[in-house]
């Protein structure tokens, strides 16, 4: 029985993972659109009261409007004795092509020495079907629940969640006014040790377009007559970050409180192997030596990554090209201990920044920066109840303590559940450290994804019994 509930558990990813729900690329809307109806229709078919919310349009750059993915909200139990827990997670993916460099096509789910390979696999939508097995385990063994279980699904968390605040808000009273908890499965461990996650980091991402000649030139015939877009875009990206990893934007880095005692200590407590986490991305040198600046710099400082330049000629041969207009993608990750007012202040700071570096340049081409995604950071208490269910979950199903880690990434959600709900929020990883989120080959092993599900059936148990003082 525990074999074909395995062999049914991978069809159903393989099915999830077949629906390329890229958020980012406007040309697979429809795509999301079908992903959240998949989702919908599982969690009806399982005997949940379910909706399709719809959450507006969203506006892109060009100005155009796109209907957003509705977003899927499903409910589990309305006893009034028990817990209600939400568990939040989203199933649309970052991009994957077999060009970038997959060995398997990225979506047709590919089964590899136990390691199940494709796009979103890991980020998030095995982790949404754990908890939906979870939920069909206790049905299966025509088990009570031992809490109320809500869902909420989403189409749009890695372009920053788009439309989700608002439904949130609105539904403060209503949806969410009975969930005690809030449980997120969207991260990873920091090691083959299971972890509770405590922080998240925000990010605030940025386009930053230069325009110049009305067309595309050739670099032989024009060469050396205009002054070139990509020219001035890349000395402004020279501008952010240094080679060592300081960030140059005046006021980040004073923003940051220093690292305290306290977490000096829980970081070198950590199990964290450098060589192996250097083995696992290929690198010979990191930025920093000791794993203490390591993680703290993976955690809980910013840091300034440059991710692309849409217009520059990036396809395989010589093109001699000047392109006309490029437009840089970056991104400034923030920590949970600088102020959203401050973050806010450094958003403009940031553009004026900008533009006063372009201006030294006294280029006669135009720059255009925009801010495209604001997601805050988030930080939770660990001493709260739901971290010491999560313990005991944990010892029960690995026989092991975990890892109480941060985060380097973002849920932009997250902050918005604690404050409009003020409930409290547990991230419950079950992704492992080397499952190549937003990159290729990304991957869910069996083990972590079987394991992970037995996890949410016991961590279940474990809240049920939290007492009823704890918020
Ligand atoms: C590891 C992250 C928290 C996973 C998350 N799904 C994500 O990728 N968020 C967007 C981001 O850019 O961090």
């Amino acid at each position: 029985q525990i074999i074909e509930i395995s062999i049914s558990v991978k069809i159903m990813l393989r099915d999830w993972v077949a629906i390329e729900s890229d958020s980012s690329n406007v040309q697979k809307r429809p795509e999301l659109h079908r992903m959240m109806e998949t989702v919908a229709q599982k969690l009806q078919l399982m005997g949940g009261t379910v909706q399709l919310v719809d959450i507006g349009e969203q506006e892109l750059p060009d100005g155009q409007t796109l209907e957003l993915p509705k977003v899927v909200t499903a409910q589990f139990g309305n006893d009034s004795s028990k817990h209600t827990v939400c568990i939040y997670g989203h199933v649309d993916v970052q991009p994957a092509k077999l060009e970038d460099g997959w060995a398997t096509d990225p979506y047709n789910l590919t089964e590899i020495n136990g390691n199940l390979y494709g796009r979103g696999a890991s980020d998030n939508k095995a982790p949404v079907l754990a908890w939906i097995h979870a939920v069909e385990a206790y049905q299966a063994l025509s088990m009570d629940l031992p809490v109320n279980v809500k869902f909420v699904i989403e189409g749009m968390e890695e372009t920053g969640s788009n439309g989700l605040d608002a439904m949130i808000m609105a539904q403060r009273d209503t949806f969410f006014s009975e969930v005690d908890y809030i449980i997120i499965s969207d991260c990873g461990w920091l090691s083959r040790r299971p972890a509770l996650t405590y922080g998240t980091r925000g990010n605030c991402y940025f386009f930053a377009e230069v325009e110049g000649p009305k067309q595309d030139l050739h670099s032989g015939v024009y060469g050396g007559t205009v002054i070139e877009p990509m020219t001035d875009l890349i000395g402004i990206l020279d501008t952010l970050i240094s080679p060592s990893g300081k960030i140059l934007i005046p006021g980040i880095r004073e923003a940051v409180a220093p690292l305290s005692d306290e977490e000096w200590k829980m970081y070198q407590d950590i199990q964290f192997d450098m060589d192996n986490y250097k083995n696992k991305i290929g690198v010979n040198q990191l930025m920093y030596s000791n794993k203490v600046d390591l993680l703290a710099h993976m955690w809980r400082y910013p840091t300034v990554s440059i991710h692309g330049i849409e217009g520059a000629f990036s396809d395989p041969g010589t093109k001699t090209v000047i392109p006309a207009k490029v437009t840089a993608k970056f991104s400034i990750r923030q920590v949970p201990d600088m102020d959203p007012a401050m973050v806010k202040k450094q958003v403009k700071y940031m553009k004026n920044y900008l533009h006063s570096v372009f201006a030294k340049r006294k280029s006669p081409n135009k720059l255009k920066v925009t801010m495209v995604i604001g997601a805050k950071p988030w930080l939770a208490d660990t001493h709260h109840p739901l971290y010491e269910a999560g313990k005991v979950a944990i010892k029960r199903v690995f026989n092991m303590d975990p890892d109480l880690i941060r985060e380097g990434g973002t849920i932009p959600i997250a902050r918005t559940f604690q404050d409009v709900t003020g409930k409290s929020i547990i991230m419950m990883p079950i992704g492992g450290f080397d499952d190549g989120l937003h990159s290729q080959n990304e991957k869910m092993s069996r083990y972590n994804y079987i394991e992970g599900t037995k996890l949410f059936i016991a961590y279940l148990n474990e809240v049920s019994q939290i007492k009823r003082t704890s918020v």
